[in-house]
């Protein structure tokens, strides 16, 4: 297997100095190129785990492999593209995208080339001089993407990257991930509170319980031969993943709302965007 999660165990301490446990017996197996995706209600763990396999962060028990190399701190071969672009607002599209390959020493032209590439890959070779500033956020998330990819990491590590965009440039942006997936073959783990965006994505979708964030269930997404999947079959998968979180749902809200808990199941719907509100 191309990621293992073996074991992953992770709790933080919460205000009163109580340690509280996040993640549980994680155990996930990835293979190398596939298109991974976790949903869960908000606060199980997701994005607790990929830092996890960033090496941003340490687990207290259980072991993390990357292409056969165990994960014990952050590097270029496991890039993460976070919900807010972060780029450097004094540098220019190219140079943001060839930052990490100049602190590898990779001769100007030889990274100058590789950038262009790869910006090419993400419609953006007319923007290649522009700052940060002067692009939509949809163009800086691609900047964001062109970035990461330039690295050629084992993995990419996505975390709601698209959560802040308007509906019509998330479905443009969906298009063009899966372009470069298939083009470059790259093993993505993608963390979303979306069921459709998770749906339209991946091939696999692992569904988190929560407080503790564990495995509830992992479906498979029927595979698109022809790359478009009819709208029945997204439904009825995105219909699978909510029922399945419903439990979840329904359990933040008792824990939350206490005996003020007066909502029947049939109140929790997705709305058109396929986000499920606050609570996932
Ligand atoms: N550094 C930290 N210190 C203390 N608690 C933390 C820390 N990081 C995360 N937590 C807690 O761990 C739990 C899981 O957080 P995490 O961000 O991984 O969840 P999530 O599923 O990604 O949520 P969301 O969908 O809202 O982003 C939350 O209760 C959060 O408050």
């Amino acid at each position: 297997m191309y990621l293992t999660i073996d074991g992953i165990e992770k709790s933080f301490k919460n205000e009163k100095k109580e340690s509280i446990k996040v993640l549980d017996k994680i155990n996930i197996e990835v293979e190398k190129g596939s298109f991974v995706s976790i949903v869960g209600p908000s606060g199980c763990g997701k994005s607790t785990l990929l830092y996890l396999i960033a090496g941003l962060d340490k687990a207290d028990a259980g072991e993390i492999r990357v292409a056969g190399k165990k994960v014990v701190k952050p590097g270029p071969e496991r890039v993460v593209v976070f919900q807010e672009a972060g780029l450097f607002p004094w540098l220019t599209v190219l140079e943001n995208v060839t930052y990490g390959l100049k602190l590898k020493k990779m001769p100007k032209e030889e990274a100058k080339a590789k950038a262009l590439d790869i910006l090419k890959m993400v419609h953006l070779s007319r923007y290649v001089d522009s700052y940060p500033h002067q692009l939509s956020g949809g163009m800086k998330q691609r900047v964001a993407i062109a970035r990461a990819l330039v690295m050629e990491p084992d993995i990419l590590l996505m975390d709601e990257p698209f959560s802040a965009l308007d509906e019509q440039t998330r479905m443009v942006l969906h298009k063009e991930l899966l372009e470069i997936w298939r083009k470059t073959k790259v093993t993505i783990f993608f963390v979303t509170h979306n069921i459709r965006e998770a749906v339209q994505l991946s091939e696999k979708i692992i569904v988190f319980a929560t407080r503790p964030g564990k495995i509830k269930e992992t479906i498979s997404v029927p595979s698109m031969k022809d790359g478009v999947m009819p709208d029945s079959v997204t439904l009825h998968t995105e219909q699978r993943v909510l029922s399945i979180l419903q439990e979840e749902i329904e359990k933040v809200l008792k824990e939350e709302m206490g005996n003020d808990y007066s909502f029947k199941t049939n109140h929790i719907h997705r709305d058109d965007s396929g986000d499920m509100g606050s609570h996932i």
